[in-house]
């Protein structure tokens, strides 16, 4: 497993956010966490990527205890989110974000107006990975030209260039029209084999074409951990999620 979290519980004032969550994610996971508002869902991503201390329970990556490390050394070993809202710089083209997010992994962000012709892997690096999303025709564009959804994937590109073990998308095609939402998550599906991916998302036709398995959240708690199939057909699911009209 490359992600697992044990018994993790978190209370805001007497309100139970997070309720023993038990879940493993191994290398090469496709696995979408759903659950009506308020389920819990964010609250979880940013339990793991420490941005909220858990009051109990343990967080392991690859093995690893990392319940007490810090939001940016969890990046550093591994660890990745994308957040519901776009924070890129609309001016800057893709290509200069991620190779400025490249250069910051390897710690010359500092030097890197100087010596531009000095960070050519940086540069080659920043293209593959935008390329590999489907990018690479708007790589030097300013990003606030590009359509939402290939500014999402933007984002993704970012999140890419710390080289994770574990992405966690939370919305990743929030505000994306539809048609471009199913592109979005199609590359999603294809990211390489060794990252682990856990996504948040509200479409349950696009959760349930793309998440190889299913976590259901409800008032803080896993109310189930299955297939798609298994989701879709299950009574509790119906009646406390997707409502009948939905299946
Ligand atoms: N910092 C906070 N302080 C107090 N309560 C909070 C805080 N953050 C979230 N909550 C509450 O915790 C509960 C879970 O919120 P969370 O955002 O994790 O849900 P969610 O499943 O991600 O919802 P959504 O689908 O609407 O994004 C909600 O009732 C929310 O109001």
């Amino acid at each position: 497993m490359v992600l697992s979290t044990q018994s993790l519980c978190k209370k805001f004032g007497s309100l139970e956010v997070a309720r023993d969550i038990s879940i493993n994610l191994p290398a090469g996971a496709r696995y979408a966490l759903i659950g009506p508002n308020g389920a819990g869902k964010t609250t979880f991503i940013n339990l793991v990527t420490g941005q909220l201390k858990p009051d109990s329970g343990r967080i392991l990556l690859d093995g690893q205890d990392i319940t007490r490390t810090g939001t940016a050394d969890r990046v550093r070993k591994g660890l990745t989110r994308t957040f519901q809202i776009n924070r890129l710089f609309p001016e800057l083209t893709p290509l200069e974000s991620v190779t400025l997010a490249v250069c910051e992994r390897e710690g010359v962000s500092a030097n890197f107006w100087r010596g531009l012709s000095a960070h050519r892997d940086a540069i080659e690096e920043g293209f593959a990975i935008l390329s590999r999303l489907g990018l690479a025709d708007v790589a030097t564009r300013p990003t606030r030209q590009l359509a939402y959804g290939q500014q999402r994937l933007v984002e993704i590109a970012l999140a890419l260039a710390t080289k994770p073990k574990v992405l966690l998308l939370d919305e990743p095609a929030a505000g994306v029209p539809k048609d471009e939402s199913a592109m979005l998550f199609k590359v999603v599906a294809n990211l390489p084999e060794d990252i682990a991916v856990l996504f948040i998302e509200h479409d349950m036709e696009i959760v349930f074409s793309f998440a190889t398995q299913v976590i259901v959240l409800v008032g803080g708690a896993v109310l189930l951990q299955a297939g798609p199939d298994e989701v879709k057909e299950d009574p509790r699911v119906r009646e406390v999620y997707l409502g009948s009209a939905h299946v």
